[in-house]
């Protein structure tokens, strides 16, 4: 059967073309040892197939791949779902006109099937295809082109991340070897320039943040500042449930999640609108409902068609995460995800394994920091893990999940501290001593002030599952 018939008749898998993408790059190679297993093995079955293909034709080389890439380079690939539909389907039936004229004509075809792969929801699957149905001298480059693109991708990331502006860079440095004898590498943030104590050295927003259950009604949902006595609120128009500081919030919120969140004033506790919320508001934790606002926020991004070449789901898969046994908890979080955005975005139910999310909520719960947004000490709320990460002065008021600050290692001894200055959910990294250019930036995921090292290394190794390894820990007991 022809690759184009095939594609043809699953195209409606192109309506759940993000989640598509995401599932591409969702990957656990870097920090899950059996998935790295399992890819290991994977990558040599791939290995050993493009080996034979290669050997089949002497003529197509390297060069050729990399001629092939160059010369769609500059190339715009078409962003409407429709535009994109409508571009593969031409790719593909090109790339077959070409092969069938003979094997001078390989080298194009393949271009062809690359271009359609490009845009294609699903490349896994597509990939799949090419093998059972394009020649195999053409699949050898389509997939030498396809793991030249992605290891540029990766190699890429901390060239543009983060952006200059803020500051800081990435700072890689070797933390040991793994039982298998591979090199661990741990990453922290290193300053770009010289800062003086009191300097602000960056402000981020969050990816996502969630307010603390209680506070609604009181606190924007959207950006968790205080709504004072005198201003007036704006709330949403669908829901009872929830307010907001400005139109503006408003409208950024309604655009990233609640529109497709808001339980739209259902009073039945059970229906799909509400179950999510209600129980993020019983239990009071916020990961599944930040889950659930980051899946979403992720199409809307896919959908804005920035032209941005890394999405959040590209940072997140970066981090480490706390690994956790996965239990009926998660099942139920799970079912509760699936049902809020179920009819919404479509595909979903087979995105969210157990596996996707045991790994979405363990980096969560890793790299959330506890935001603190009001100086109210009525506003003072029980702590839980996710609100954790946090040394502040004030009530934690919610949890966010940040880009840049996510990189921050722990140190005793910080010489950093995070701040919410203007009480919203924007953070700002604030210098508490001199820095030089090129110093790491450590900050304080703990108390450390007249804490013993025991008591220190106690509360790191139970919470973040780390042996402190700053220097005061590692020159006093
Ligand atoms: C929340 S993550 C920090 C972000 C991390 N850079 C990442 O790549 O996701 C915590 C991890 O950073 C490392 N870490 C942070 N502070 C540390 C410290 N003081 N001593 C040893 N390891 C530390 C530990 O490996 C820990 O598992």
């Amino acid at each position: 059967m022809k690759t184009s018939t095939i594609v043809a008749s699953t195209i409606g898998v192109l309506a759940v073309a993000t989640i598509g993408y995401a599932l591409y790059f969702d990957s656990k190679r870097r920090n899950d040892p059996e998935f790295r297993r399992k890819l290991k093995k994977e990558r040599k079955r791939v290995q050993k197939l493009a080996k034979e293909e290669a050997n089949k034709l002497s003529t197509i080389t390297t060069q050729t791949v990399e001629e092939a890439l160059a010369s769609i380079k500059d190339e715009d690939f078409p962003t409407s779902m429709e535009e994109r539909e409508k571009f593969c389907m031409e790719q593909l039936s090109a790339g077959e006109s070409l092969f069938t004229q003979g094997p001078e004509n390989y080298g194009t075809a393949a271009i062809c099937f690359y271009k359609a792969l490009k845009v294609y929801p699903a490349p896994a699957e597509l990939v799949m295809v090419y093998q059972k149905t394009i020649p195999s001298e053409v699949f050898a480059l389509v997939m030498g082109m396809l793991s030249k693109d992605v290891q540029s991708k990766q190699e890429k990331y901390y060239t543009v991340f983060p952006p200059k502006e803020m500051n800081v860079k990435v700072d890689e440095k070797p933390e040991g070897v793994t039982a298998e004898g591979e090199k661990v590498m741990r990453r922290g943030l290193a300053a770009t320039k010289s800062f003086s104590a009191g300097q602000t050295i960056y402000s981020e927003a969050p990816v996502i943040s969630s307010l603390e259950p209680s506070l609604e009604g009181d606190f924007c949902h959207y950006c968790l500042k205080q709504i004072a006595g005198e201003e007036p609120s704006v709330p949403c128009a669908k829901c009872r449930d929830v307010v907001f500081c400005s139109e503006k919030c408003k409208t950024m919120a309604g655009q990233e999640f609640h529109d497709i969140l808001c339980t739209k004033d259902s009073e039945d506790a059970s229906s799909p609108e509400r179950s999510l919320s209600e129980y993020t508001k019983v239990t009071r934790k916020l990961v599944p409902e930040m889950l659930a606002k980051f899946l979403v926020k992720m199409v809307h991004e896919e959908s804005l068609n920035s032209g941005a070449e890394y999405n959040s789901f590209d940072h997140m898969e970066r981090l480490r995460y706390l690994e956790i046994p996965p239990s009926a908890e998660e099942e139920k979080e799970m079912s509760l995800l699936k049902v809020a955005l179920g009819s919404n975005i479509p595909g979903i139910d087979e995105f969210i394994t157990e596996e996707r999310y045991m790994l979405m909520k363990g980096r969560l719960l890793y790299n959330l920091y506890g935001i603190s947004t009001s100086l109210d000490p009525q506003h003072e709320i029980e702590s839980l893990p996710e609100r954790l990460r946090s040394v502040r002065d004030g009530p934690i008021t919610g949890a966010g999940f940040y880009r840049v600050s996510s990189y921050l290692m722990h140190s005793c001894e910080p010489n950093v501290k995070i701040t919410f200055s203007d009480k919203s959910h924007t953070l700002s990294l604030e210098a508490i001593r001199e820095i030089k250019e090129g110093e790491e930036l450590v900050v304080g995921y703990i108390k450390s002030d007249k804490v013993s090292t025991e008591d220190r290394r106690l509360q790191l190794f139970m919470n973040y599952r780390f042996r402190c390894m700053c220097p005061l820990c590692e020159t006093t007991d």
